[in-house]
C-alpha cells in the first residue's frame, strides 16, 4: 500500500511513534529491525538489539519460547497472539537476583509476505499489559475468596473439587470432604454481639489454617459453614484431622474470652465413592453427616 501524500521521512517518524515496540524478527530469531516504543517508562530502548539474535540477549528457555512463538504465528499465518513475562532474570548478563519484577507482555504477531535477510520473518508488537494483568490477578483472587476469612470461597471450592473427582475419576486418587459448621453462633451473636460472632468466624478459618495441609482447599461455603477439600486423603485420616480440627477450634474460641458461651464445631466427613455421578454427591453426604453430628448433640465429628 502506498500513499502518496507521506514522503519517506515521514514513514519512518510514524514508524518511530509507534506506541508499542514492533521488531522485525526472522525464523532463526535475528532482530532486523526495531521501531517505535520510544516511553521509557513502559519500554527499554531496543534500537540495540538490531543485528543480534535473541540468543545472544535471552537465557535458553526464554529463547527456544520466542523461537517457537515465531514459528507458530509463520506456520499459522493468522494473527497470532501470545502472552508472556519478561524479567531481568531473562535477560543474559543481567545478575539474576536483579531488582526488577517482571514485564507482563502481550506479543501480536503477523507473518510478513517477504524474506529478510533471506529468512521468513514476522512482525512482533510487544505491548506492556502490566497493569491489566495486575488488575486481572487481583480480581480474580477476590472472585475466589470470601473476604471476611481470607479462605477460599463456594466458587474455588467447587472449582477444586470439580478438578479432584475428575482426578479420582479417572486414576482413583481419593480425596475426603468435611463439612463444618459452629455451633449455636446465633447464641454467641446474640449475648456477645455480631462483632464477635465475626471473630469466631475467623479464629475458626486460622484453625483450618493452622492444622490443614498446603494443597487442602479450606473454604467459608456460607454463613457460619465451612467446607475442606482435603485431596490425596482417605477416611480414617479425614476422621483424625477433623478431631484435630475440631480440638484446636475449641481451644482457638476458648481464647476469645466468651467464657461458658465458648463455641464448638460440628463435622460431617465424606469421600469420594465409585458411585459417585458427580463431586455434589459426596458434598451432600458430608453435608448429611453434619447434619447428624447437630442432631446428635454436636461438638462431634460424624461420618
Ligand atoms: N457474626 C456472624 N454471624 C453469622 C455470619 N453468618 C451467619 N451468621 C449467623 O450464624 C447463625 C447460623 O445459624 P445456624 O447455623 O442455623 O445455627 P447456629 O446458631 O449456628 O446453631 P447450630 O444449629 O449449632 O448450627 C445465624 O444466626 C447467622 O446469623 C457472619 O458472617 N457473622
Amino acid at each position: 500500500m502506498h500513499n502518496s501524500a507521506l514522503s519517506n521521512d515521514q514513514f519512518a517518524a510514524i514508524l518511530a511513534a509507534l506506541p508499542d515496540p514492533v521488531f522485525i524478527l526472522t525464523r532463526s530469531g535475528r532482530y532486523a529491525a526495531v521501531f517505535g516504543g520510544a516511553d521509557l517508562r513502559y519500554y527499554h530502548d531496543g534500537s540495540g538489539l538490531v543485528g543480534l539474535s535473541i540468543g545472544d540477549v535471552l537465557t535458553r528457555e526464554k529463547t527456544d519460547f520466542f523461537l517457537g512463538e515465531i514459528a507458530s504465528a509463520l506456520h499459522g499465518g493468522g494473527l497470532h497472539i501470545v502472552e508472556y513475562t519478561l524479567a531481568g532474570s531473562d535477560v543474559k548478563g543481567l545478575k539474576a537476583e536483579g531488582p526488577s519484577q517482571p514485564i507482563w507482555f502481550e506479543g501480536r504477531v503477523q507473518r510478513l509476505a517477504f524474506q529478510v535477510a533471506g529468512e521468513d520473518a514476522v512482525l512482533w508488537v510487544a505491548s506492556n499489559i502490566t497493569p491489566r494483568h495486575e488488575l486481572e490477578t487481583r480480581l480474580r483472587a477476590q472472585s475466589e475468596t470470601d473476604p471476611l476469612t481470607g479462605l477460599a470461597n463456594r466458587r474455588k471450592l467447587l472449582a477444586a473439587m470439580q478438578q479432584h473427582f475428575a482426578l479420582f475419576s479417572r486414576y482413583r486418587t481419593p480425596s475426603a470432604i468435611l463439612a463444618f459448621d459452629i455451633d449455636h453462633l446465633k447464641h454467641i451473636n446474640d449475648r456477645h454481639g455480631h462483632l464477635m460472632g465475626d471473630q469466631v468466624i475467623i479464629a475458626l478459618a486460622g484453625v483450618c489454617r493452622a492444622e490443614l495441609r498446603g494443597n487442602d482447599v479450606p473454604a467459608r461455603f456460607g454463613g457460619d459453614e465451612f467446607v475442606a477439600l482435603l485431596p490425596q486423603t482417605g477416611l480414617p485420616s479425614a476422621t483424625v484431622i477433623a478431631q484435630r480440627l475440631r480440638q484446636q477450634a475449641l481451644h482457638a474460641f476458648a481464647a476469645l474470652g466468651i467464657g461458658d458461651a465458648a463455641a464448638t464445631i460440628s463435622i460431617g466427613i465424606s469421600e469420594f465413592a465409585a458411585d459417585d455421578a458427580s463431586c455434589e454427591s459426596a458434598l451432600e453426604r458430608a453435608d448429611n453427616a453434619l447434619y447428624r453430628a447437630k442432631a446428635q448433640g454436636r461438638n462431634q465429628v460424624v461420618s
